[in-house]
C-alpha cells in the first residue's frame, strides 16, 4: 500500500496532494527520477486511424469449462444468455461501440471508426473489453445458472484486427456468421445422431466425415479421356502399413498422383 502510494508521486509530481516527499521532488525539480527511463520501453500501440477497430474475445479452454459446468449440447441456452448478458455490460460501460456480435464461447465488438477513446490503444481498448466482459460473465453467472455453482473463474483472450473498409467489416461479421453456422449444423446433427440415433460419438464422427468432390481428368479404358467427378473424405492425415509395389494401393488413392502431362 505505501510503496504503491510513493509510486505514484514518483510518476505523477504534479500531484496536488501535500505529500512530504511529493514536495521534496517539486521543490528540487526534481520531477524527473533516474528512473524515468523505463517508460521508453512501452511500444506504441496506437490503431491506424479511420479503420473499424475489432475486439474478438474467445473463452479459454471453454470446451472443459462447458463439460464441467454440464452445458447442454450442442448449445446451452444459459450459457449464450449470459455470454449476451457479459456483451451487453460491455456497451453500456464501454464508449465507442457500435456493434457486437458473438457465437459459441466468442464476440466481437467494433469500436467506431472514429473513436479516440484512450487515443486508439490497442492494449487498452482490448484490455478493458476483456476485463469488462470477465467480471460481467462472473457477475451474472447465477442469473443464468441459477442451480449450478461456478467452479473457478473463467477467462477470456483478446486480439484486436483493424478493418479499413465497410466492406471488410462487412465480410469480417459474415465470417463470424458463416463459422458460426457451419459449426452449429455439424454439431446439432452430430448430437442428434448420439443423443436420439444411439450412436457412440466415434460412429457419429465417421457418419460425418464431410466428402467434397473434385473433378479429374481420367481415362479410363477404352473410352476418351473426359472429367470425372470424384468424390473422397476431406484431407486427413492416415497412416498406412501396407504394399505401395503393386497397383492395388494407387488405385485405391487416386488423388496421390496428378496426371503425367498436367
Ligand atoms: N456443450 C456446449 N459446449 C459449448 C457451448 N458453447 C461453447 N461450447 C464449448 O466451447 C468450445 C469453444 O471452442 P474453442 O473456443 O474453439 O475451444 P476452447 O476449448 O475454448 O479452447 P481455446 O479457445 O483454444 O482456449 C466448443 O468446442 C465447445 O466445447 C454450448 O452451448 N454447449
Ligand atoms: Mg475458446
Ligand atoms: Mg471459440
Amino acid at each position: 500500500m505505501v510503496i504503491g502510494n510513493t509510486c505514484r508521486f514518483l510518476g505523477r509530481p504534479r500531484f496536488s496532494v501535500v505529500h512530504p516527499l511529493a514536495r521534496l521532488f517539486t521543490s528540487s525539480n526534481m520531477a524527473k527520477s533516474k528512473f524515468e527511463y523505463v517508460r521508453n520501453f512501452e511500444t506504441d500501440d496506437t490503431c491506424l486511424r479511420n479503420c473499424y477497430i475489432v475486439v474478438r474475445l474467445d473463452g479459454r479452454n471453454f470446451h472443459r469449462f462447458a463439460g464441467q459446468h454440464k452445458f447442454t449440447k450442442p448449445n446451452d441456452n444459459r450459457a449464450l444468455g449470459l455470454m449476451s448478458r457479459s456483451a451487453r455490460s460491455v456497451m453500456e460501460e464501454l464508449e465507442d461501440i457500435v456493434i457486437a456480435y458473438g457465437q459459441s464461447d466468442e464476440f466481437s465488438f467494433v469500436f467506431k471508426r472514429s473513436s479516440t477513446w484512450f487515443k486508439r490503444r490497442a492494449s487498452k481498448l482490448m484490455t478493458h473489453v476483456a476485463s469488462q466482459f470477465s467480471s460481467s460473465y462472473v457477475f451474472y453467472w447465477k442469473e443464468f445458472f441459477e442451480d449450478q455453482p461456478l467452479l473457478y473463474p473463467p477467462s477470456f483472450d483478446g486480439r484486436v484486427v483493424l478493418y479499413p473498409t465497410n466492406r471488410n467489416l462487412k465480410d469480417y461479421l459474415s465470417w463470424r456468421q458463416a463459422d458460426c453456422h457451419v459449426n452449429n449444423l455439424y454439431n446439432t446433427v452430430f448430437w442428434t445422431l448420439v443423443q436420439k440415433g444411439g450412436l457412440t460419438t466415434a460412429q457419429a464422427e465417421d457418419r460425418l466425415k464431410r466428402e467434397e468432390t473434385v473433378i479429374k481428368r481420367m481415362k479410363v479404358p477404352g473410352e476418351e479421356e473426359k472429367d470425372v467427378p470424384v468424390t473422397s473424405s476431406r484431407r486427413r492425415v492416415q497412416s498406412y502399413h501396407c504394399d505401395i509395389i503393386g497397383d492395388q494401393f494407387w488405385e485405391e488413392h487416386p488423388r496421390v498422383l496428378e496426371d503425367d502431362d498436367s
